[in-house]
């Protein structure tokens, strides 16, 4: 069959059925489908295939994120009090490849002590290493200066031969990395080669890309299951798109899963939401994919959750399993623009206002910047104890509980973006910022069904800033605003702060400020009163937003202590279905997430390869 949004009739019974083809998904189903020839695999994925230039090319990835995207679901919370009111947005795939070809392909790992906190027999940093590996070919040379990562290092840390290739891409913005750098040593923070040396703290690296040395972007579909779609060896492997799975199948007994009830996604068909669903058997095995904010709401469907909200949606109990869908957790993101004396083609901001033509013209002339994710550098940061002990009593309590003897735990991780990242309130002139989230949050939140159909609305509530501890999140990033700002003050393009900045009062000393000059050298930090922490703190309830990191809601970990999977992914009490996502992540990661993805999906298919007997390649 290969790739096709229909069904042949003659298809009803595979071997596995991979739920979700999205980035861990595709992993999966690649590596299972080179594991036996003979072994029949069907991906089903709810998105259109990923072959379109807006996921091809790296530049054109805000497109994605565009209202009317057919690539991209957006997952909508309800309002909170603790956001000031409003609904959170949260995007995640909804095409083949998942967030991979959606995302803003900045790479990125997790710390050695994030895996090892796992604490969970054969997931240690050590045991995932060759796993991270595996999936990617690193590219250490920088086109655009920086130091090279040492050989030794490289070889340690990063595979040479994976499907992914990570590069930095065709184009970057050396002047603004390099002022920024300056600027950001000035601070104490020292540049490494590799900061995906995974143990580093307060260090900073030119950002890698999933982007390729040719410019293309490097995601789970096009790297894992397209060429096996194209090269004649994979008849096994079959992917069917713009379908939606309803819920996973059980045997009379209701302990075994035998397969999926799906239709047609009615985005691209809508007569199917009127149309009976169909079941697809599996002989062997069902993996949910789906993602953090999917794959709970599948088990929950399928009769496999918390008793009491599957009772309210009118969903009988197979297992009640009140892991599922709680403890959701993700990176709390806000967004600053800055006034820059840089010209309009040294930040991407010619690109995206269109100044350079619209991405086809881009593409007929095969321009290097479409190779390009204007993401330039990441720093992962703590605080020195000034700065703990400046945030407060209870968060210096909580410091340290949680951080104080773990040297290796940023509080927060910045990134450098050569444009202004808040595209809502960019004017287009040329201008700059940076991105922080913080990671570790305090703050969980919840997503769950409401009925027991593909089209009942999910509860979804982010949790950002509540809870007991939930108003410390908000402090670390107090902390994460003051320390970007003083970095960029110091650059010496820095012509003053854009519209993302809170609104200080005129006579503050914080008050944002419009400069035709750089600062003079001596920059002194900017002193914060009581009334201007009230104003930012009230800023970043108001605007914090999504860092597309969702995980967790599916823990893997005891089932006593709300866990849903078990070390080799099996959902607690039944057989035949298991999970491969992030959602199965049992601890946050002080990184962007699509490399964590990877890694879960590589070692997911070794489990699954020796469970069903298969050798391992
Ligand atoms: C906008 C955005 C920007 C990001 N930027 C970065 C970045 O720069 N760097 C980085 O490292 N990470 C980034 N991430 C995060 C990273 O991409 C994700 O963490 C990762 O892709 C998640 O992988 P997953 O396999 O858990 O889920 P996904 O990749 O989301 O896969 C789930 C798949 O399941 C499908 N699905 C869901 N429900 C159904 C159903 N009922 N039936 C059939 N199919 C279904 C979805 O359509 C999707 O394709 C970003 C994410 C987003 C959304």
């Amino acid at each position: 069959m290969g790739l096709s949004t229909e069904l042949p009739a003659a298809i009803e019974e595979v071997d596995v059925i991979v739920v979700g083809g999205g980035t861990t998904g595709c992993v999966v189903a690649a590596r299972l489908a080179d594991a036996d020839p003979s072994l029949e695999i069907l991906v089903i994925e709810r998105g259109p295939n990923n072959e379109l230039p807006t996921i091809e090319y790296p530049a054109a990835f805000p497109a994605n994120l565009a209202p009317d995207s057919k690539t991209t679901y957006f997952n909508v919370s309800k309002p909170s009090t603790h956001v000031g009111n409003r609904p959170l947005v949260v995007p995640s795939g909804g095409v083949l490849g998942g967030g991979s070809s959606i995302n803003f392909m900045t790479y990125s790992r997790a710390q050695n002590q994030d895996l090892d906190a796992w604490d969970t027999p054969g997931w240690s940093s050590d045991e995932l290493l060759p796993y991270t590996k595996k999936s990617e070919t690193y590219h250490s040379q920088y086109v655009d200066g920086g130091q090279g990562s040492n050989q030794e290092d490289e070889g340690k840390n990063h595979g040479s031969s994976g499907p992914i290739h990570v590069s930095r891409g065709t184009y970057s913005a050396p002047k603004v990395i390099d002022e920024f750098m300056t600027a950001a040593a000035k601070l104490g923070l020292q540049e490494r080669p590799d900061k995906s040396d995974i143990d580093s703290i307060n260090s900073m690296w030119r950002i890698h890309r999933f982007i390729s040395h040719e410019g293309k972007r490097q995601d789970a579909a096009t790297c894992y299951v397209h060429p096996r779609l194209r090269d004649g060896k994979h008849p096994n492997l079959h992917v069917l798109v713009e379908t939606q799975v309803a819920r996973v199948l059980f045997d009379n007994q209701n302990v075994r899963a035998i397969g999926v009830e799906v239709r047609r996604n009615p985005l691209f068909d809508e007569e199917a939401a009127t149309k009976p669903l169909r079941s697809i058997r599996a002989r062997k095995m069902v993996v949910l994919s789906c993602g953090t904010c999917a794959t709970p709401l599948i088990l929950e469907r399928s009769g496999i959750g918390e008793a009491q909200v599957l009772e309210r949606a009118g969903v009988s109990v197979i297992v009640d399993l009140p892991g599922v869908g709680n403890e959701y957790e993700d990176h709390h993101l806000l967004s600053y623009g800055y006034k820059s004396a840089f010209t309009a083609d040294e930040t991407g901001d010619a690109l995206l206002y269109g100044r350079m033509g619209s991405i086809e013209d881009l593409i007929k002339q095969n321009h290097k910047i479409l190779g390009w994710n204007a993401q330039e550098v990441q720093c992962k940061i703590r605080p020195n104890q000034e700065e703990v002990d400046s945030l407060g009593l209870e968060f210096r309590e909580a410091w340290d509980a949680e951080f104080k003897d773990r040297p290796e735990k940023p509080l927060v991780v910045l990134n450098l973006i050569a444009g202004n990242p808040d595209m809502a309130r960019a004017t287009g002139d040329p201008s700059i910022g940076t991105t922080a989230f913080t990671v570790y949050p305090f703050s969980r939140g919840s997503i769950h069904i409401t009925g027991s159909t593909l089209d009942d609305p999910a509860d979804f509530d982010t949790g950002f800033f509540a809870g007991e501890k939930g108003h410390l999140d908000v402090r670390k990033h107090v902390f994460a605003y003051k320390k970007q700002r003083e970095i960029m003050r110091r650059m010496s393009s820095y012509r003053g702060e854009c519209d993302s900045h809170p609104p200080f009062a005129a006579d503050s000393p914080a008050a944002c400020v419009d400069l035709t000059e750089a600062l003079a050298a001596d920059v002194q930090d900017i002193v914060y009163s009581a009334d201007d922490d009230a104003v930012l703190e009230k800023w970043i309830r108001d605007n914090v937003g999504t860092t597309w990191h969702s995980l967790g809601t599916c823990k893997m970990q005891a089932r006593e202590k709300k866990g849903v999977v078990d070390a080799k992914l099996g959902v607690y009490g039944v057989k035949g279905l298991k999970v491969a996502d992030l959602s199965i992540a049992p601890g946050n990661v002080a990184a962007n997430t699509n490399t964590t993805a990877l890694m879960i999906g590589e070692k997911a298919a070794d489990i699954f390869i020796e469970e069903l007997g298969l050798s391992l390649t």
